[in-house]
């Protein structure tokens, strides 16, 4: 029943026209995982912004997909949309969804991907209803690996979640939440992809150190990292558990451990996470504020 329904999704996602409203690296990471999956056609995406079309080029260039470049405008291709996605920075998006509000209308739907902005601020800046899915992606969905919290305003109907479910899924993994915990994905998986490049950083940076050539310790630290999310993936055991078959009674990993926790590492990882998630917080409640004004 599910699959059935996913793939009717699928199939209705060809005929339909999505428009990505600011053209950055989230919104490039969602549509190259769309054509990567060939969920749909590069003639039925548009790639919008603000002005700097020197970017739309290279986005037009290298995916073929729609931009003002062919000499329509920005409005014609936002009432033209079935789907719009939008994807500027949250200071820029009181401003972005003002501006669209006069051509956007009841039988769109609009899935933000901006992080903290609330359904209700996005509601009142559209000034009606128009069914809204609130997301947070990650970069990751360039690849097809991407992992994406998913909620839905409540005039969202059924065929539009399993729209928006259907995209999401074809670049990755969703999880339906109820809106407050889209805060807690930012924290987790929506900013979590840059934990482990900094974490990465730093392997290299001690391969190095430990005089390796940088090529080398590229690859080694890659397939270590890549070895050991598929080992949580694939075995099904617990993180805990595989690390203690790493370490040794009074062995290297032990001692590196012992190292590392001295320095609280795990204490600033959670730390670290906690206050992404408060950050998205912050930046909804800023969000909220101006609009009061
Ligand atoms: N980069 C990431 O890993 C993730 C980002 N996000 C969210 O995605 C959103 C975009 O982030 P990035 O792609 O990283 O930013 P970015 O800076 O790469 O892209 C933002 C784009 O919006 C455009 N823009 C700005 N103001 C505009 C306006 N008034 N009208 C039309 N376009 C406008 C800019 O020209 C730019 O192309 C943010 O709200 C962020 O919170 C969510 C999950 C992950
Ligand atoms: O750093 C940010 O604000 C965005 C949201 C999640 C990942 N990047």
């Amino acid at each position: 029943m599910v699959e059935s329904a996913t793939n009717g999704a699928a199939a209705a996602i060809q005929s339909l026209q999505l428009s990505f409203y600011g053209a950055g690296s989230m919104a490039e990471a969602i549509m190259r995982g769309i054509l990567n999956q060939n969920l749909t056609a590069p003639s039925q995406i548009s790639m919008l912004n603000r002005s700097n079309t020197e970017r739309l080029r290279e986005l037009s260039q290298r995916y073929g997909i729609a931009t003002t470049l062919e000499g329509s405008t920005n409005e014609n291709y936002l009432q033209q949309a079935d789907i719009i996605f939008l994807a500027m920075k949250p200071k820029d998006a009181v401003a972005a969804i003002e501006a669209i509000r006069p051509h956007v209308n009841e039988k769109q739907l609009i899935v933000s991907v901006i992080a903290g902005i609330s359904i209700a601020s996005i509601e009142k800046l559209l000034g009606r209803q128009i069914p809204i899915v609130r997301t947070m992606p990650n970069t990751s969905s360039t690849i097809g690996l991407g992992a994406t919290g998913i909620s839905f305003s409540s005039t969202v109907s059924e065929e539009q979640r399993q729209l928006a479910e259907t995209i999401f899924q074809s670049v990755g993994i969703t999880a339906v939440v109820e809106e407050p915990l889209q805060d807690s994905i930012t924290g987790v998986s929506g900013s979590g992809p840059a934990y482990v490049y900094y974490f990465m950083e730093a392997m290299l940076a001690a391969a190095e150190k430990l005089g390796l050539a940088p090529e080398a310790a590229k690859d080694l630290v890659v397939q270590t990292v890549l070895g050991a999310a598929e080992m949580v993936r694939t075995t099904g055991e617990e993180p805990a558990e595989l690390r203690r078959k790493v370490t040794s009674p009074n062995g290297t990993t032990q001692a590196a451990i012992e190292t590392m926790a001295a320095g609280q590492l795990a204490e600033t990882i959670i730390k670290g996470m906690l206050r992404s998630s408060e950050r998205a917080a912050e930046l909804g409640a800023e969000i909220e504020r101006s609009i009061m004004k």
